[in-house]
């Protein structure tokens, strides 16, 4: 569905007088997302995980440079005409919504977009809020009144309450509770079995793994490797990379405890 061959970015900035040198923030990546599928994108803060979003989205800031390809449904992507309908975007920072606007309104306006008649944005609205735990007072209220986990699932009702076919989720488990988190996790595994294609980027390897299908790792920039879901067991045996294999093995549920393997 969604393919990035080599994908770069860099960021342009002035070096002396006269000249401009680009940094790399994103190395060459290369990645698939599938239909039915989902597909986590694991790193550290500052590994370029919402820079791949941003690309994928359209929404680089101006000073990034962009090399390599991207793909989706067989085409050369154009995230401009595909943005909120085809390619769905929870954001990772929700400052995405409007201030001015009542969350509720702003889940309505998604139905608009989805292609809903009028009179059933409300109800549409109102089923995407309660599909992530938000009731009627969240709905009233403006972005500000809300906390930061509520935006967030106020994030996910609007990006999910559309029928596009990819859904690149940013982060979004973020200042959720672990009963939320796995709510909204579940309802991607959901999106996915039904036969969208689902990304999730997250830093928390152990929080996506139960509903991941694959999971790229990113380190640095750079993708390390992408591996089934099921490599992440005992210890790491299957997994390609010694970055991968130390992140599985930093995990309680590894059972992996380095002490116990060293003689001493
Ligand atoms: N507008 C920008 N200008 C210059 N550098 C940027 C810009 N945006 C991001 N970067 C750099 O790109 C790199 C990757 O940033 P990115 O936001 O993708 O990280 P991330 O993996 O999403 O981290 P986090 O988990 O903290 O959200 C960082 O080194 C960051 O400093
Ligand atoms: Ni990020």
């Amino acid at each position: 569905m969604l393919e990035l061959s080599r994908l770069s970015i860099g960021f342009r900035r002035p070096a002396g007088l006269w000249r401009r040198e680009v940094v790399p923030a994103l190395r060459g990546v290369s990645l698939d997302v599938r239909a039915g599928e989902v597909l986590a994108v694991i790193g550290a803060s500052g590994a370029g995980k919402s820079l791949l979003a941003q690309a994928v989205l359209g929404l680089l800031p101006a000073n990034a440079v962009l090399a390599g390809a991207m793909r989706f449904q067989g085409a050369p992507l154009d995230p401009a005409m595909l943005r909120g309908r085809r390619i769905a975007l929870v954001p990772q920072s929700i400052a995405w919504l409007d201030p001015l606007v009542r969350a509720g309104r702003q889940v309505e306006w998604a139905a608009g977009r989805a292609g809903l008649p009028a009179a059933l944005r409300q109800p549409a609205a109102t089923a995407a809020l309660a599909r992530f735990n938000l009731g009627a007072a969240a709905s009233r209220r403006f972005p500000h009144q809300l906390s930061g986990g509520m935006a967030r699932r106020a994030m996910l009702a609007i990006a999910t309450l559309g029928q596009a076919d990819l859904l690149v989720a940013d982060e979004p488990t973020n200042g959720l509770d672990p009963e939320n988190a796995a709510r909204v996790l579940g309802h991607l595994r959901a999106l996915a079995d039904a036969g969208r294609g689902v990304l999730v980027i997250s830093h928390d390897l152990s929080a996506v793994l139960p509903q991941a299908d694959r999971v790229a790792i990113l380190r640095d920039g750079a993708l390390q490797e992408t591996a089934p879901a099921t490599a992440f067991r005992g210890r790491g045996e299957a997994l390609a990379s010694s970055y991968a294999r130390a992140l599985w093995q930093a995990l309680p549920e590894s059972g992996f405890h380095p002490a116990e393997a060293s003689p001493c």
